[in-house]
């Protein structure tokens, strides 16, 4: 709802009030077109002020709205009449003024803000465009590269910065709506003429047709397959091009091909899944409403290679005290000149300082003793990661959270070798480790409230996105990764190409596709813990060779690995590089040729492979992994998994995640495609739909937002 009240005697005050960002729900909506209309009406009014409950102006259009049938009076109608107003109407911002907030302001003849407010029209991230007049005002207010920028990519913006665009008219560090009264005073009886921003025009361009041109081109790399951005850039096109009436009637068109798309569900469920996963659980019964973090001031890292670099440089961002310690002196001093000059470019992007004595460097362990929390990076291997928490456990105070970066390794395991194992807890964080958002932190089996409270919350502190997972082999994310590589690796085997997977992948909406990928982080990483579990023996000739533990294995990695070829660092992989450290993946008739002869070798015919199967074998074997995760409790929710996928493996985000995809593409149908697929390869036995999603079926295929009553069900008569 809106309250209206008259103040200093001439002014009436409209203040929206929907706890906790005043969005635009019906009653909301209904309550300001009630109060401007009073205010219209009343003669002692000369002016009016908006402005928002609590200190938030307006977090845009209610989204839990969307999916139902909407009512209630119409956005664009009610910021018409509040422009045509005759009498000023001054928008008084603080905290956030985004989307259909901001379209709310523009629709104003005023707008002043709190320098601490941050603006935007983030429309776009939730597969929308701003259709309550924002492609059409904005671009006529502050011209069109400017205003193509903001709404192609949703990005919010500083009050400082939007004062320079002239979204604003005034910053203020005082009072807001005090300031906007006495504004709203200073302006009564003026002109409202040049104040209405839909008659102005848009500031002439050269060549529109290029920036057009250049900016559907940015939009298309920078999401592939989304199709919100492109809506965008077409709507701001009808701006610059059409008569605001008709640009509308654009505006209009274009939003209804996104209202109910299924990238707009996609992106709308992953706006509330990003926020679920803060309110996490255990099997335990451990809650993120009734666990107390620990207070973290000094933290320290252990062992500098690229991830612990990568951790010190986030941990120092986050305003924290440093001790990183490494124990190879020629390593020590690389990262003394690496992790300075990471932090410098850091702020250069962000447009931060960093204190630079945030950081101590030591040769030795000792020199955590007196901090808080401890992160521990050394190299992938078990024994030397038991000695360093065998030390940690006797340098530490008594109450430091010992966490392991390890992205598989036995959380309890290592717990184990401490004397405090509540206190340990896994913080899984993915390289770069200062830029990708995922951190997975593992609870292991005696890992205390406080400790997952802690790190859960020393993620947030640090920019990431933060989801609790339980201990088992690759967490939840590496888990699922397997099963994907390893059906990507058989269909080289039955007949596809690397370039073929890659090219379903990637048009599914993958930045990157499996193989590419694996050129880029390295073919030996796998390797090595292949070798470590004993899988990667290539001596093994005949069927054995294509076998493990009774289940079908390709070997295809490792042989490329005893080439020498581990992807871009040494030129070579599953692609060919110009050189070693090359960027760009060209076609290698080696590797066709090596593929011919290995499948010769082992007796397989090769067969045509389409996209269709590329897909359904490498996703849904992924998702029934997903769907085994949450049957085990590894996973509390599916919006776990999806936060994982999206901020973690570069699942499109325009397809809500695998188990949101699983939800849109039917939970029957993915049964029903594993089931052939298993038939087909009986020794792949994960290729057999999971118990869970089974039940699903069984239970009707319920939405996702019910998938935790029948996993509960099921936890329940354990
Ligand atoms: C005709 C179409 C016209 C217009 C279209 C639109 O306006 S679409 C909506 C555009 N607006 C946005 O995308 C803003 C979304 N919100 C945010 O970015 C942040 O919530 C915000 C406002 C910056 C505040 O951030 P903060 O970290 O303080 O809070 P949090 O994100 O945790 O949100 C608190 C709870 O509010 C819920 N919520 C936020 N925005 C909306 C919204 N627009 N509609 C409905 N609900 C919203 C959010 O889910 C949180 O709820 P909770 O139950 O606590 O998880």
């Amino acid at each position: 709802m809106a309250q209206y009240r008259r103040v200093s005697g001439s002014v009436g005050l409209i203040t929206l009030q929907n706890p906790p960002v005043n969005a635009l729900s019906a009653s909301v909506r209904q309550g300001i077109v009630d109060s401007v209309k009073r205010a219209l009406g009343d003669q002692k009014v000369k002016s009016v002020v908006i402005c928002g409950q609590n200190g938030v102006f307006c977090g845009g259009a209610d989204i839990r709205e969307f999916g139902r049938q909407m009512s209630g009076p119409p956005l664009v109608p009610m910021i018409h009449d509040i422009e045509a107003a005759n009498k000023p109407v001054v928008a008084a911002i603080e905290g956030s003024a985004l989307g259909g907030g901001l379209e709310l302001a523009l629709g104003c003849h005023y707008r002043i803000s709190h320098s601490k407010a941050k603006l935007g029209l983030p429309e776009v991230t939730l597969g929308l465009l701003p259709a309550a007049g924002g492609t059409q005002r904005l671009p006529r207010l502050i011209g069109v590269p400017a205003a193509l920028n903001l709404i192609t990519t949703g990005r919010h913006v500083t009050a400082a910065e939007a004062l320079q665009l002239g979204i604003l008219d005034h910053v203020t560090e005082h009072n807001t709506v005090d300031v906007a009264v006495k504004f709203a005073l200073s302006v009564t009886g003026e002109s409202l003429d040049g104040r209405r921003i839909s008659s102005f025009s848009c500031a002439p361009l050269s060549d529109l047709d290029s920036l057009f041109e250049e900016a559907m081109l940015k939009v298309r790399g920078a999401a592939r397959g989304a199709i919100a951005p492109v809506a965008c850039v077409q709507a701001v096109r009808a701006a610059a091009t059409l008569p605001y009436a008709q640009g509308m009637e654009r505006e209009k068109e274009l939003m209804a091909t996104l209202f109910h798309s299924g990238q707009a569900r996609a992106l709308q469920y992953f706006f509330f899944a990003q926020r679920a996963v803060g309110r996490w659980s255990t099997p335990s019964g451990a809650r993120w409403d009734t666990s107390q973090p620990r207070p973290v001031r000094k933290a320290a890292v252990i062992g500098l290679g690229t991830m612990g670099r990568g951790i010190t440089v986030a941990l120092a961002q986050a305003g924290l005290s440093v001790v990183a310690v490494e124990t190879h002196a020629k390593q020590l001093m690389e990262a003394k000149k690496a992790v300075p000059s990471m932090l410098k470019r850091g702020a250069v992007r962000g447009g931060t300082t960093i204190e630079p004595d945030s950081i101590t460097y030591s040769e030795t362990v000792q020199a955590v003793a007196d901090v808080d929390l401890v992160i521990e990076a050394v190299f992938e291997d078990m024994a030397l990661k038991e000695k360093v928490f065998q030390q940690l456990s006797i340098v530490c105070k008594p109450d430091t959270l010992l966490c392991t970066n390890t992205s598989s390794l036995d959380v309890d395991h290592l717990a184990s070798q401490t004397r405090h194992p509540e206190l340990v807890v896994g913080m899984h964080f993915f390289a770069p480790a200062h830029v990708m958002k995922l951190l997975e932190v593992v609870y292991g089996r005696r890992s205390s409230p406080a400790a997952v409270a802690t790190a859960m919350q020393l993620g947030k502190k640090m920019g990431k996105v933060s989801v609790a997972v339980g201990n088992c082999r690759g967490f939840a994310g590496n888990r699922m990764l397997k099963r994907y590589l390893e059906q990507a690796f058989f269909l080289l085997e039955e007949g596809a190409t690397p370039e073929l997977v890659d090219r379903a992948l990637e048009e599914f909406g993958f930045p990157m596709g499996v193989f590419r990928m694996s050129d880029l982080s390295g073919l030996d990483v796998g390797w090595r813990v292949r070798k470590a579990d004993g899988l990667a023996d290539t001596s093994l000739t005949g069927t054995s060779a294509r076998v493990r533990q009774g289940c079908r294995y390709s070997p295809l990695g490792d042989l490329l690995c005893e080439h020498g070829r581990f992807g871009q660092k040494t030129g070579r992989g599953w692609y060919q590089y110009d050189k070693p450290g090359g960027r760009v993946a060209k076609s290698d008739p080696w590797l066709h040729n090596f593929l011919d002869e290995y499948r010769a070798r082992h007796g397989l015919v090769p067969r045509c492979i389409d996209q269709q199967e590329v897909l359904e074998r490498c996703l849904f074997v992924l998702i029934n992994e997903g769907f085994q995760i949450l049957e085990e409790g590894i996973a509390a929710g599916p919006e776990d998994i999806d936060a994982i996928y999206v901020f973690g493996y570069g699942w499109p985000r325009h397809r809500g995640g695998p188990m949101f995809y699983a939800d849109m593409v039917g939970l029957e149908r993915v049964v029903e495609r594993l089931e052939r697929y298993h038939q087909a390869h009986p020794n792949v036995p994960y290729l057999q739909p999971s118990g869970l999603l089974r039940r699903l079926v069984a239970n009707g295929s319920p939405p996702i937002h019910k998938w935790r009553n029948v996993i509960k069900n099921r936890n329940s008569q354990l």
